[in-house]
């Protein structure tokens, strides 16, 4: 699977797609204009400060809001005109899942079986075991932790085999001991059963060792995307171009185009700036390819700082954790 480090995605293998998605209420726009994709088996980062917007980005994937404008498309469902058949490959944990707490994790997993279609005993123990719940599902839920009640609602979100599986600041709570296993199961959850998980926090550091992939917003409007690995998968792989130009949507929507042939993940910034990520033999294609579209190009940059830095950067007064 080559869609981990964001580069070498086919347009096949992308199971959630946020296309140009809004939310404004009294005027203020909450979410603005975002778009990003995630393909199978990529852990992706929804990654911002307190108050940036993801769980109302979160909200609206998975319809729990309305959009005021854009759409989100589900294993190729839009949310907005085909709601059904999409949310029906959504696995999702939004708020605290609710489990009856005098009964037994196997009776509340029974439970929801018994409500859901086409979910077999044998499904229950492969969720169980993919998340490490399988010895405890004989005691009751109010002896569970924090940590286990959450593997039993992921267990439980996993039940109908969904594509994509969406947390809201799972880590919230999480002892460091905690932190760490969810990271080993999510990891284990993506690569067994291909589905692309998208986890929102405000902690760089744990989506940092958890995700293939972050994408940054803040104050609703998507600041970049990156890709993690270690610095010699960096180098290996490709280049991280920031691009000037007059048009940048226009630029943005040709280079998505030869994206198809070339590779690269384009993400438009702003009015003005495109970043890509690029194989460095593909760069001068890729200037002489804008210039003859007539796009006129400013600058052409190497995004060189650790993500570290210009998380701080962008986040300065805004972080409270
Ligand atoms: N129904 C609403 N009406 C007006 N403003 C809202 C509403 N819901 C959220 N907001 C505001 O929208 C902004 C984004 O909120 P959101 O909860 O999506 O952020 P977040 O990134 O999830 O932050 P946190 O990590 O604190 O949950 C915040 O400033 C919040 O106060």
């Amino acid at each position: 699977m080559q869609g981990t480090n964001g580069n070498h995605t086919r347009e096949a293998d992308i199971v959630l797609r946020l296309e140009g998605v809004t939310k404004r209420i009294g005027g203020r726009a909450l979410v603005d204009k975002l778009s990003f994709q995630i393909a199978k088996g990529e852990i992706v980062g929804l990654l911002g400060p307190n108050g940036a917007g993801k769980t109302t980005t979160i909200r609206m994937i998975v319809g729990l809001i309305g959009m005021t404008e854009g759409d989100v498309r589900i294993g190729g469902y839009s949310v907005k005109s085909e709601f059904e058949q999409a949310i029906r490959h959504v696995g999702g944990i939004i708020e605290n899942p609710e489990f009856y707490p005098y009964m037994t994790g196997w009776d509340n997993l029974k439970q929801y079986q018994r409500m859901s279609e086409g979910v077999t005993e044998a499904r229950i123990h492969e969720v169980t075991k993919l998340v490490g719940l399988q010895n405890a599902l004989g005691k009751k839920v109010k002896t569970y932790s924090l940590g286990m009640r959450q593997r039993l609602g992921i267990a439980q979100a996993l039940l109908h085999r969904p594509s994509v599986l969406i947390l809201d600041e799972p880590t919230n709570g999480l002892d460091p001991a905690g932190i760490r296993e969810m990271r080993e199961y999510m990891k284990e959850i993506a690569e067994k059963e291909g589905i692309a998980i998208l986890v929102s926090s405000h902690l760089l550091s744990e989506m940092e060792q958890m995700c293939s992939r972050v994408v940054v917003i803040q104050e609703g409007k998507l600041v970049t995307v990156r890709s993690i690995g270690t610095e010699e998968k960096r180098e290996r792989s490709t280049v991280q171009l920031s691009l000037q130009v007059d048009r940048a949507e226009h630029a943005a929507g040709l280079l998505r185009q030869m994206t198809e042939t070339r590779d690269a993940e384009v993400v438009q910034t702003s009015e003005v700036r495109v970043q890509l990520g690029l194989a460095h033999e593909d760069i001068p294609a890729v200037v002489a390819a804008l210039a003859a579209a007539g796009i006129r190009l400013y600058r052409v940059e190497e995004i060189k700082q650790s993500l570290e830095d210009e998380f701080l950067k962008w986040t300065e007064g805004n972080r409270i954790a």
